[in-house]
């Protein structure tokens, strides 16, 4: 089964099982939440199923609002229901790379304003140990003139090469929704995530990184073979 079929069944797996009437909803970003926010706005017109959607990422902003859905903030509900978000990889306990699409930063925060956090991905996002399959490195947001000397003092102090993201269709940097670059680390060898993470993130200039840890919920992913696997967070 194609990548895109099997994304789409788990979003709507996902939306079926845990979207509910009245719920105040975390919109991630990337290709596999667009079939997430389909499926909503089928159930709103369908149904009446009654949601308010608080976006991650720009994208996330114009999905809502193209699908029609109510659109809001973490100003007017700074404590979600629910978060839905894709991710990069996940490995064994349910920890994520995210960043692939630059919007790390807001969808960290908008996951951590929820009360469930769930992600949808397809069978080939599926690893035992992060950087098993997902080979462009960490993402990493970082304040724009910071990002040299973070280059040199992340590979100095754990290894790799961290590399500044080039923007597609656009000379220079890609630059993040927030006026941020990104950096991807690639990294060598790597046993404790966690340490990692937060070493990385009280570097001066360090906005956040892609290491979703401790995060997720369960994690929906839609298999080769058609089926959906839900997997839940071992230490719950
Ligand atoms: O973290 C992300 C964007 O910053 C995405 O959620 C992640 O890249 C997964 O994207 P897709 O659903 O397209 O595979």
């Amino acid at each position: 089964m194609a990548g895109t079929e099997a994304k789409k069944r788990a979003a709507y797996m996902a939306v079926d099982k845990y979207v509910q009437n009245n719920q105040v909803l975390g919109i991630g970003s990337g290709s596999t939440i667009v079939h997430a926010v389909k499926r909503i706005a089928e159930r709103v017109q369908k149904d009446g199923l009654k949601v308010v959607c608080v976006p991650s990422s720009f994208q996330a902003r114009q999905l809502i609002l193209q699908n029609k859905l109510p659109l809001s903030d973490l100003d007017q509900y700074p404590e979600l229901d629910l978060a839905i978000d894709g991710a990069d990889e996940v490995d064994n306990d349910l920890n994520l790379i995210k960043g692939g699409g630059g919007c790390l930063t807001q969808e960290k925060i908008v996951a951590s304003c929820a009360k469930k956090f769930i992600v949808i991905a397809d069978y080939r996002k599926i690893s035992k140990c992060l950087g098993e399959k997902w080979k462009r490195g960490i993402p990493i947001e970082v304040i724009p003139k910071a990002y040299l000397p973070l280059t040199r003092t992340i590979a100095a102090r754990f290894g790799g090469v961290a590399e500044l993201r080039m923007a597609v269709s656009k000379a220079g940097p890609l630059v993040t929704d927030n006026g941020n670059f990104i950096l991807d680390w690639k990294f060598e060898k790597v046993s404790d995530w966690k340490t990692v993470h937060c070493s990385i993130k009280m570097l001066p200039g360090v906005v956040e990184t892609g290491l979703f840890i401790d995060l997720a919920e369960k994690v929906f992913f839609g298999m080769e073979d058609g089926t959906v696997e839900v997997r839940e967070r071992p230490s719950q």
